[in-house]
């Protein structure tokens, strides 16, 4: 079980480890969830969203979930590089019929946003996943599960398909060494009513994740597991070291679409020669993340390598981010940058730590109204109305956008 403990009693990672920024007030003074609150990098006047969590999580729990790896550069530099991006409005483009709408491997998304996959909910609170999949359900908003989730793929879908009988619930996975075990996974991910398999490919090894290092933390409180790792060849799925992370190929892959005709769903390119062949591999869409900072801390923020995937893809799959997205703009700056829609983690995981089903469902809805919101000020009626010439780097001289429309302003 979870254990929503009281106060963090050990006041959270020390300071001296160049991790405490991350940990603190700019990272909880963000949120969509806190998009009326302060602006970025200013000192909080109210606890953010993962402020609040901490205090009901226990420190290594809260700490699974905020970390990155190494010096935390990544995880860090997804939230500042929105924050160095501009979006210029367009003014006088009339019209009231506002729609967020957007078409994705042949479904309408209500909104240009998805829960992206993040293990062991139940660690955030006792209903875990469920109340993910309902709330995600419930706002219209697809929820990608992870293959690390604590609670089992069909449980998931059955609960997000009580809430809507139409709800959009793709599966995470992480090819795993033994092609038994991944062609298992998907058999599991399809009986249960996935629409998608969203491959992660930036994990050939576990990331070095400092504090859970720090903290000694691979193991899951008694009674929770990943359940969707139950009863395979090998699996004793109560532990982190126990989701193989391994360097598959191209092959692997090409294998993989062998076992299913799910749409698949690359998670983690950030090179845009990656992004070409999977293009020519025939994946059917591409996921840039640097896995919220906790893989290679030298990765770019995700949304400074979109613009180069954009490019190499050329319109021929959908283009999904994820990454340091925590309020209306960033979704805005994204889509600009074109993608078709962007994944949120955290965000989730802190509404789910403090308000369960009902902190989910209030900040997937705080987060499509403020795109809504954003997108009217930007002059836009439709999520595709945003164009990359409206976004510029913050600082003087930046150069408005050339010409043709939808060209890059720097
Ligand atoms: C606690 C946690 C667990 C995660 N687990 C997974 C996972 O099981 N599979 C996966 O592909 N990505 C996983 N991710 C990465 C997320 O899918 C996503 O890329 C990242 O969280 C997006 O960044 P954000 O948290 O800034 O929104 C995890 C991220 C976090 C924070
Ligand atoms: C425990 C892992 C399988 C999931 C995770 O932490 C991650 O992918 O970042």
């Amino acid at each position: 079980m979870a254990e929503s403990s009281g106060p963090d009693p050990s006041g959270g990672p020390d300071e001296s480890d160049g991790l405490r920024e991350a940990d603190g007030p700019a990272e909880g003074s963000r949120g969509p969830a806190g998009s009326a609150g302060p602006e970025r990098g200013a000192a909080a006047s109210a606890p953010g969203p993962a402020a609040s969590a901490r205090r009901k999580l226990r420190p290594e729990h809260y700490d699974f979930f905020a970390g990155g790896a190494g010096e935390e550069t990544a995880l860090r530099e997804n939230e500042r590089a929105f924050g160095r991006l501009a979006l210029l409005p367009r003014v006088l483009r009339g019209g009231a019929d506002l729609g967020t709408r957007v078409s994705v491997l042949g479904r309408e998304w209500q909104a240009p946003l998805f829960v992206s996959p993040t293990a062991f909910h139940r660690l955030a609170h006792p209903d875990g996943e469920l109340a993910t999949a309902r709330a995600a359900a419930a706002t219209g908003i697809p929820l990608v599960t992870s293959m690390a989730a604590t609670t089992a793929v069909a449980d998931v879908v059955a609960a997000a398909r009580e809430a809507d009988s139409e709800a959009l619930v793709w599966f995470q996975l992480y090819p795993q060494p033994e092609h038994e075990v991944t062609a298992e996974l998907v058999r599991r991910a399809e009986r249960a009513g996935c629409r998608a398999l969203v491959v992660t490919v930036d994990s050939p090894v576990f990331g070095r994740r400092t504090r859970d290092l720090r903290n000694g933390f691979h193991d899951l409180p008694p009674g929770l597991a990943a359940e969707n790792m139950r009863d395979l060849p090998g699996a004793a799925p109560g532990s982190t070291r126990d989701i193989a992370m391994w360097p598959a190929g191209w092959d692997d892959l090409a294998r993989l679409r062998e076992l299913t005709d799910l749409p698949v769903v690359l998670k983690g390119v950030l090179h845009p020669e990656d992004a070409r062949t999977a293009v020519e591999q025939g994946v059917d869409a591409l996921l840039v993340s640097n896995h919220g900072g906790r893989q290679l801390d030298a990765a770019p923020a995700s949304v400074e390598a979109l613009p180069t995937v954009i490019e190499a893809v050329a319109g021929r799959v959908p283009v999904l981010m994820d990454g340091g997205v925590r309020r209306g703009t960033d979704i805005a700056l994204a889509l600009a940058l074109g993608a078709r829609a962007v994944g949120v983690g955290r965000p989730v995981l802190w509404a789910l730590a403090t308000g369960g089903e009902d902190g989910v469902r209030e900040v997937l809805t705080a987060l499509r109204e403020d795109f809504a919101h954003v997108l009217t000020l930007c002059g836009g009626r439709r999520p595709e109305d945003l164009t990359a010439d409206q976004v510029v780097l913050r600082g003087l001289p930046y150069r408005p956008g050339g010409p043709g429309r939808g060209e890059r302003a720097w």
